[in-house]
């Protein structure tokens, strides 16, 4: 088990890649499940939360074949194999396994799923879509059970608007009979590259990227070849490093739109960008103006950035509020920052950081992966050392953190922990 220990202080200047987006690849690769021949997807990012998902296709019988970022899926010798425990339980995405093999074998077993604990993430509007598709859904012993003897389209509204739910649905409804409209669907980027898959696969999906999505089932859907998107919330993450501590730092790979409330914000606070192409350059002048947020679905403030813009708001001149609607209680990060001297309050549903403060650098444990980059962030302000436990949150979603940091100029490094490390940390 390793610890990550970085030495704060040191300014980030250079260029950083931005790697291929978590929240598609995990959704990307169950959707090959549903095609009859080989599936490929370009720019696959490197992170465990991949790895995870590809072992998972191999255990129902597909053959997956890795060559550099590129990931090659033969679902051909694929079966409904049930998947109650294991490693479903790794991670959230796990879930679009139930609307992938029930489109294609209308009947799955899986698991309930594991991912990020942000308070209660209930799954309950995947299950009301799979049930209007026709499909019997049941609880047993932890492990979501759908059989259906045909699914058939259905009118579904989401009563909350949830990424999971309309990927989930999209993913079962392309091989119902019939038309499915989806209402008050999420609309973030990641559901629009897995449209884009699923209609290269020869999928009938209209209105993704709005609120209504329609689609015409097909009784077949083949191989095909796809580039994923970057990563929004690791752009996100490197633009606020860099607003923390950066001199000149350039984001390359990116889709500056799809960031566009925290630039919004970022500029607010002073920072200057320039947009080029696929490339940004952060560079902050002068001390940073604090600013309120509030998390919202997209195009709104991502809540997977509201973490690491706590940290970067203990830097800012006096005091922001965050509000994260999404998941009030996604605050496990809180009292490591305050190990790290940060003066942050939790009132009425709101976090309320009070800035300027020199951070210090503290022995930390990230539960989550965001509360994980936010620690990575107090640290490379920090003074001192920082040492964070926690990694193997950090590495399903950010690829090569390590040598993307240090490139910058960041003096950060990984370290086996000791027995009596990893005990005090089993314990805590
Ligand atoms: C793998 C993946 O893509 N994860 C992302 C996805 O998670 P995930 O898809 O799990 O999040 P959702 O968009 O579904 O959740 C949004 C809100 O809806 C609620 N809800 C959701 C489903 C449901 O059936 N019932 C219900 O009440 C949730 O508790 C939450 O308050 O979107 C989140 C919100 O942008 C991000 O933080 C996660 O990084
Ligand atoms: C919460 C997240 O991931 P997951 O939904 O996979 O737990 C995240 O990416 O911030």
């Amino acid at each position: 088990m390793e610890k990550m220990l970085i030495e704060g202080g040191h300014e980030l200047s250079g260029q950083v890649r931005i790697s291929g987006a978590k929240n598609s690849a995990v959704a990307l690769l169950p959707a090959s499940i549903l095609a009859d021949s080989q599936v490929t997807i370009e720019g696959l990012p490197n992170i465990s939360d991949v790895e995870t998902l590809s072992d998972l296709l191999e255990e129902i019988g597909g053959t997956v074949e890795w060559n550099d970022r590129t990931i090659t899926v033969n679902p051909e010798k694929m079966v409904d194999m049930p998947l109650p425990n294991g490693k479903v339980k790794k991670l959230r995405a796990s879930y679009y396994f139930m609307g992938a093999m029930l489109g294609k074998f209308k009947k799955a077993v899986i698991g309930l799923p594991g991912g990020c604990y942000l308070g209660p993430r209930p799954i309950d509007q995947h299950i009301k879509g799979f049930e209007a598709l026709g499909a019997e859904v049941t609880n047993e012993q932890g492990a979501i059970y759908l059989r259906a003897k045909e699914l058939r389209g259905a009118r579904i509204y989401l009563d909350v608007v949830s990424v999971g739910a309309t990927i989930n649905i999209m993913l079962a409804a392309v091989r119902a009979k019939g038309k499915t409209i989806i209402e008050n669907a999420a609309k973030e980027p990641e559901i629009i590259d897995v449209a884009t898959l699923l209609t290269n696969m020869g999928a009938k999906i209209k209105g993704v990227g709005t609120d209504v999505i329609r689609i015409e089932g097909v009784e077949s859907l083949h191989g095909c070849r796809h580039t994923i998107i970057p990563d929004r919330i690791e752009a996100g993450t490197y633009a606020i490093a860099a607003a923390a501590m950066g001199k000149e730092v350039v984001l390359d790979n990116v889709i500056t739109r799809h960031i566009e409330s925290l630039l919004a914000k970022l500029r607010e606070m002073g920072v200057r960008l320039e947009e080029k192409d696929d490339q940004l350059l952060i560079a902050p002048r002068g001390p940073l103006k604090s600013v309120d947020i509030k998390t919202l679905v997209y195009p709104g403030f991502p809540t997977d950035l509201q973490q690491p813009f706590t940290s970067l708001l203990t830097k800012a001149d006096s005091t922001g509020v965050i509000t994260d609607t999404i998941y009030s209680a996604r605050l496990k990060h809180i009292d490591e920052l305050r190990r790290m001297n940060a003066m942050i309050k939790v009132e009425g549903g709101s976090i309320i950081v009070s800035g300027p403060v020199k951070l210090q650098g503290a022995k930390v444990k990230a539960s989550d992966l965001r509360a994980g980059a936010a620690l990575i962030v107090a640290g490379l302000m920090a003074e001192g050392v920082t040492e964070i436990t926690g990694l193997e949150h950090i590495d399903r979603g950010y690829e090569n953190i390590i040598e993307k940091l240090t490139n910058l100029g960041a003096n950060v490094w990984r370290e086996e922990m000791t027995p009596n490390e990893i005990k005090q940390f089993q314990n805590s």
